[in-house]
């Protein structure tokens, strides 16, 4: 797997544990870092007429001078524009010996019509904004529409926060080492890399299996393995069974799309419990998916105690008050003796359930901690996760990253951080970022279908965390495969096509 992000220490320890234990030199990294931008120059731009390469002061730099060497070796016109000598000694002095091109001063950079940009300012190493030459060697690129292919990250870009530190490139392809890192995956940062591509520089799997790093782009080969497949000799209840709470009247809806959802994902059974004032409602809309009138705490013991739900959630079109708080709360003391809910796998707090701990946060989280509780998932949007985590998510030094694995920890609960680059984290320390999702997904309803996918999964004994993973994976897939036109009403029948291809991948897994 190569899915696991590296923040800039960890890929500094990377480095330096892949010069110590074998026989390539910090120099030696630094040529293949240089020959992979290459490579790529060539191949995406043969009719550059001229080639300008920014370099720093840096590594990042370093891995300019060797592009600069290799393009011009081949013929190639090619100016570098350099910010400041390279550090006597480094590799990057090394990198600018062996390369015949005097560099120029970056504070004259012009560039015409029809020339690209290698951008090898600042990467990994990046610790304040961009300012004086480098801004403005960005604002000219920008203003020109010249193709930048960005070593590493497009300079101005945290490659730990994906934040854009003042002014910053905005890159065609960006050419990163050995893992990708959370800069390349987080909004803005994703946005102003264009292309990613993933460069072997000879920094070993197992040099990057001792950096044990907990963060990882969210990709199947992470969970395929818990992916529910469902026993030749499965009845409907052994594919779990999951309760969806419904809100009254007038707020039915976002229950059936969660309850549809979690069908599709393959739980065998799923209950909408609904209030006896809506049960007309629901019942003219349902027909696979099961009703059942839940108006108390009572009502939910005892369809918990006949029919065994494995799964519930809680929160979609429900209503923030006092009731999401007590049925949320009881869900919670499935697992104490005499309570509600016999034994229940996992609970999933969206919306409603979310908002209404917002004055309450610390009994919700306490009562997450408790021994025996249910696996809780909560999927807050960013207002929500607001009502939840004043605190950090007005925090401007921490990424979304960070936020997410935060607020898992305190809340004992999976995060699911949504947006555009949602993070999925656990208490213990997980984390993934998701990037195969699509604008198409902003739609009402939409947070409602992947709750429902995340509680099938659960109810089918996946475990939270990677249940979650793959809630939010498979959900977005199926919304950027549908594309535009696409509606909440449509997503549970876009999972078909996704949830295909993953069981076939998981019958693939050896051993699995
Ligand atoms: N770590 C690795 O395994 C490898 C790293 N390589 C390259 O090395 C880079 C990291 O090198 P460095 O750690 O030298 O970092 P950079 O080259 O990104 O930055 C280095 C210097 O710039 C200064 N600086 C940072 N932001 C600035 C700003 N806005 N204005 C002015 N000065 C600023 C820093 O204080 C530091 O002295 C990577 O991005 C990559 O391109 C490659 O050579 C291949 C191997
Ligand atoms: N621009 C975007 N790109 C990708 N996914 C998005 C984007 N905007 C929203 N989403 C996804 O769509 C879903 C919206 O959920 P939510 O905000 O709860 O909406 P609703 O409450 O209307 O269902 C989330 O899974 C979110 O990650
Ligand atoms: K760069």
């Amino acid at each position: 797997m190569s899915d696991e992000l590296l923040t800039s220490v960890e890929m500094g320890e990377a480095d330096r544990m892949a010069i110590a234990s074998g026989p390539v030199a910090g120099i030696g990294l630094m040529r293949r870092a240089g020959e992979a931008v290459a490579a790529e120059v060539f191949n995406r731009y043969p009719e550059a007429t001229h080639v300008h390469v920014l370099c720093g002061p840096g590594n990042n730099g370093g891995d300019g001078y060797v592009v600069a060497r290799i393009l011009a070796d081949s013929g190639v016109a090619t100016t570098i524009w350099a910010s400041a000598a390279p550090r006597p000694e480094s590799d990057a002095a090394l990198a600018a010996a062996e390369c015949p091109i005097a560099p120029r001063p970056l504070s004259g950079f012009e560039a015409g019509p029809g020339s690209i940009v290698v951008d090898a300012l600042y990467g990994a190493g990046l610790s304040k904004p961009l300012s004086g030459d480098a801004a403005r060697a960005a604002d000219i690129a920008s203003n020109r529409r010249l193709p930048v292919i960005a070593v590493d990250l497009p300079s101005g870009v945290s490659g730990d926060s994906g934040k854009v530190l003042g002014i910053a490139f905005t890159a065609a392809v960006t050419v990163t080492f050995a893992r990708k890192k959370p800069g390349h995956l987080l909004l803005p940062g994703r946005e102003r890399c264009g292309e990613i591509v993933l460069a072997d520089i000879g920094i070993g799997d197992d040099i990057i299996a001792r950096l044990r790093s907990r963060a990882f782009e969210n990709r199947p080969a992470r969970w395929l393995r818990d992916f529910p497949i469902p026993a030749v000799d499965a009845h409907k209840y052994k594919r779990g069974h999951v309760g969806v709470f419904s809100g009254g009247p007038s707020a039915t809806g976002a229950a059936r799309l969660s309850a549809l959802a979690a069908a599709r994902s393959g739980a065998g059974a799923v209950t909408v419990l609904s209030p006896g004032n809506a049960m007309q409602v629901n019942a003219a809309h349902l027909t696979s998916i099961m009703l059942r009138k839940a108006d108390d705490l009572a009502d939910i013991e005892e369809f918990a105690g006949e029919r065994r739900p494995s799964a519930f959630v809680l929160g979609p079109g429900f209503g923030v008050g006092e009731k999401t708080r007590t049925f949320g709360l009881a869900l919670l003391a499935a697992g104490q003796p005499r309570n509600a809910a016999a034994q229940v796998d996992g609970l999933v707090f969206d919306a409603d359930a979310i908002t209404s701990f917002r004055e309450a946060q610390d009994v919700l989280f306490e009562a997450a901690r408790r021994q025996n509780a249910p696996a809780l998932v909560m999927t807050p949007h960013e207002g929500e996760f607001a009502r939840l985590f004043p605190d950090m998510a007005g925090d401007d030094a921490s990424s979304k990253l960070d936020k997410a694995r935060a607020a898992a920890a305190r809340a004992n609960a999976i995060i699911v951080y949504k947006g555009a680059d949602t993070v999925i984290a656990a208490p213990d320390g997980r984390a993934a970022i998701n990037a195969n999702g699509a604008a198409w997904l902003a739609t009402a309803g939409s947070g409602d279908v992947l709750s429902g996918i995340s509680a099938g999964l659960m109810a089918q004994a996946m475990p939270a965390f990677e249940a979650a993973c793959a809630a939010v994976w498979i959900h977005a897939e199926a919304g950027s495969r549908f594309g535009p036109g696409l509606i909440a009403e449509d997503l549970p029948l876009a999972l078909v096509p996704v949830l295909r291809e993953l069981v076939e991948a998981r019958r693939k897994v050896p051993n699995g």
